[in-house]
């Protein structure tokens, strides 16, 4: 499969990397952070970081952003909302939302490569509510209804 998502700079980063797939069939697009100036992360600190782009994605398709395990085996940073959720009708900037987990602080530059995006096809879905769901066998059982042998 394969679509075409439209992706736009946000005015003054015209400095800053477009999202790139590092090898040939990675799912993700890594992203670079388009802060101003350098971002210190101390331990259990979250920073929204801005990421100077914007897309469109057509219908039945969403982004994911997610952490990179790099980052997250070697400093502990981690994005909090993972998989973080960019909607086919959003058109703000992207935003990648990390936390030091960490024992020592991070600090995040421009251009750095901090998260990736990986695009999912969303089925559309019509909830229909009714006053009775179909039966099965299992009914309402689970959280550990079928034991653990
Ligand atoms: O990591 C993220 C998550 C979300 N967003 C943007 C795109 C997404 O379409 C929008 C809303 O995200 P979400 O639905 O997760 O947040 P919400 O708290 O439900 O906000 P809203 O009420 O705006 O939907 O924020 C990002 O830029 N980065
Ligand atoms: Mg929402």
């Amino acid at each position: 499969m394969s679509f075409d998502v439209q992706l736009k700079r946000m005015p003054g980063n015209e400095d800053v990397e477009l999202p790139r797939k590092m090898s040939e069939l990675a799912s993700g697009f890594d992203l670079y952070a388009a802060v101003t100036q350098d971002i210190r992360l101390q331990p259990g600190e979250r920073f929204l970081v801005p990421t100077g782009i914007a897309i469109a994605m057509p219908a039945g398709l969403e982004a994911q952003i997610r952490p990179r395990s790099g980052l997250a085996l070697k400093h502990g940073i981690t994005c909090l909302n993972t998989p973080g959720t960019i909607d086919a009708d959003y058109r703000g900037e992207i935003k990648v939302l990390l936390i030091n987990l960490g024992q020592e602080a991070f600090t995040i530059t421009r251009n750095e490569r901090i998260a990736q995006m990986v695009f999912q096809t969303v089925p559309v879905v019509n909830l229909l509510t009714v006053d009775e769901l179909s039966d099965t066998e299992r009914g309402a059982g689970g959280f550990g209804h079928t034991g653990t042998k």
